[in-house]
């Protein structure tokens, strides 16, 4: 790229998240980041570069490692002409959704991440002519805690998800409760995730996005976007999934193009072959990993026939899926046993705050820091070094539960034996493939407190409005089902 020939008319709003905002270039396979702070919270030019060259470091020696070369694409910092931001940020304003507009893009610093676009194929650097399909997954996760140190029952039976779920749409954040399950999704059996991906077709929120030939058709930006309308999804996927086939429209054809994309979007997700270290991290002889969520309808769906663990054929160890999930599992403690320690590193940077470098708090994110990061002992002998480990572990494991898969398909071409990329059938299509993961940034040390904060007043909200109303329908059920241990509540 020549950023000393930048010319805003090439580049198109993308997307943006709570931290930061990209424009795609029409021709090349590009993207641009760029950092997005409150009106009030600028920041210096050094400390963009600096936080920018974090997100590469994080990437390159930690995200790398762990979850393979092929997946992870840490980009470069570029600096930019402050006119050509400028002009971007003016030409871009009115396709910003409202809810995303509490933020400023930063135009004082010049600095952006340069990355190649994950919405097309990898491997090339200019834009194919060939139709691109790329569905955007944020699976997020978080356990049910069978024996962690979390003090509340309700964690122990509801995943994360569901329970924070409630909260987000009493606060008014999406307009309904999902029915996704990560569990569902992380479970390896092809059945729960079907009815994942079904359930984020359903409801989007911020967990699904679809993009074809790079523009956004199906996703919601927030609680305000129209309900999902399957048949004008199914209306744009048609030519890919029946490309020869005069199969008609209506209900039929939509559920049969939803279904193919169900099924395609598992393989993909069952796929891989690409190394990384995060196998390693395999800790003790009972793992923990997705069990079935009580709140999950899938899980109820089992219950009422019967069973009471669902048949979990398990991940592949290759698949992206199983490596973010093992990095997820690096927070071994929760949040209510890590803040204890956290505690303990504030003390400790209270009496010497010169030692926040020498602690890497704040980077250098390098081959150092990830080495730490391999010590999975859970034998506390009250050091700060311990607790530390136990911090960034933590760090790490929160960015993985909160980072996005971008899965792009492109219709092989004719002779499918000249694809260098791997290639995935569905009943009347062959695609090639390729799977990346993005939004690697580590999280902030500072957000532990707040994550703190938030889990106690989501588990509070849950006990006292979702559990109270299941109370008081229970006599109802109790009649209804035998198993009456198993009901928490109504979603
Ligand atoms: O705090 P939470 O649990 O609401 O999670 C935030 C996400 O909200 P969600 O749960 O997906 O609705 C939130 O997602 P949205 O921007 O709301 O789509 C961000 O991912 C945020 O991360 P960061 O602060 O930008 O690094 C996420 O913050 P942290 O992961 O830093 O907590
Ligand atoms: N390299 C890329 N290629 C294509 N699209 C991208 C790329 N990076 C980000 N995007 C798009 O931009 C959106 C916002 O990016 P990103 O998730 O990194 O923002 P964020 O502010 O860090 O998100 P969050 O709110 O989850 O913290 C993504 O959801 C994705 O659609």
């Amino acid at each position: 790229m020549d950023e000393g020939k930048m010319d805003e008319n090439e580049w198109r709003y993308h997307g943006e998240g709570n931290k930061s905002l990209v424009v795609a270039h029409a021709q090349r396979c590009v993207v641009l980041r760029f950092l997005k702070f409150p009106p009030s919270r600028k920041k210096t030019s050094e400390e963009v570069f600096q936080h920018l060259q974090n997100i590469v470091d994080f990437s390159k020696n930690v995200m790398k490692e762990f979850l393979g070369e092929n997946s992870v694409h840490c980009g470069e910092v570029v600096q930019l002409p402050l006119d050509f931001v400028k002009q971007l940020c003016l030409k871009i304003q009115s396709e910003r959704p409202e809810s995303r507009c509490d933020k400023d893009l930063d135009t004082l610093s010049g600095y952006a991440l340069c990355l190649p676009n994950l919405a097309r194929l990898q491997t090339y650097r200019f834009a194919e002519h060939r139709p691109i399909l790329c569905v955007e997954i944020k699976p997020q996760c978080v356990f049910i805690e069978e024996c962690g140190s979390s003090s509340h029952e309700l964690e122990r039976r509801v995943e994360n998800f569901s329970w924070c779920q409630h909260n987000k749409v009493a606060t008014g954040k999406w307009k309904q409760i999902s029915k996704y399950c990560p569990l569902d999704l992380y479970s390896g059996n092809k059945q729960r995730m079907h009815f994942a991906l079904k359930s984020l077709l359903q409801e989007a929120q911020n967990n699904l996005k679809i993009f074809k030939n790079g523009e956004l058709i199906y996703g919601c930006a927030d609680a305000r976007s129209p309900a999902a309308d399957w048949n004008e999804l199914a209306h744009h996927l048609k030519p890919f999934f029946f490309p020869s086939n005069g199969l008609a429209g209506g209900p039929h054809c939509t559920r049969a193009v939803i279904r193919e994309l169900v099924r395609v979007i598992t393989r993909v997700l069952l796929s891989g072959s690409d190394k990384g270290r995060a196998g390693a991290l395999r800790r003790g002889p009972a793992p923990r990993g997705p069990r079935v969520c009580e709140a999950s309808p899938f899980g109820r769906s089992l219950r009422r026939q019967g069973k009471n663990s669902p048949e979990c054929s398990g991940l592949p160890k290759g698949c992206l899926l199983y490596k973010t999930l093992q990095v997820q599992m690096l927070d071994l403690l929760d949040i209510e046993g890590l803040y204890p320690l956290y505690r303990r590193v504030e003390r400790y940077l209270e009496e010497f705050p010169e030692e926040r470098k020498t602690l890497q708090i704040d980077g250098p994110y390098d081959e150092a820091f990830y080495q730490k990061l391999l010590d999975l002992s859970t034998e506390d002998d009250g050091t700060v070094a311990f607790a530390l480990t136990k911090v960034q572990q933590y760090r790490v494991a929160m960015t993985a539960k909160d980072c996005s898969i971008m899965i792009a398909l492109s219709p092989c071409l004719q002779d499918t034996s000249s694809e260098q990329r791997p290639v995935v059938p569905s009943s009347r299509s062959r695609f090639a493939f390729s799977v990346s993961v993005l939004d690697l940034d580590l999280k902030p040390y500072e957000s532990i407190p707040h994550q703190y904060k938030l889990d106690g007043k989501i588990v509070n909200f849950y006990s006292k409005t979702v559990l109270a109303k299941d109370a008081a329908v229970m006599p109802t059920r109790y009649k209804e089902r035998e198993d009456c241990t198993l009901v928490l509540h109504t979603v």
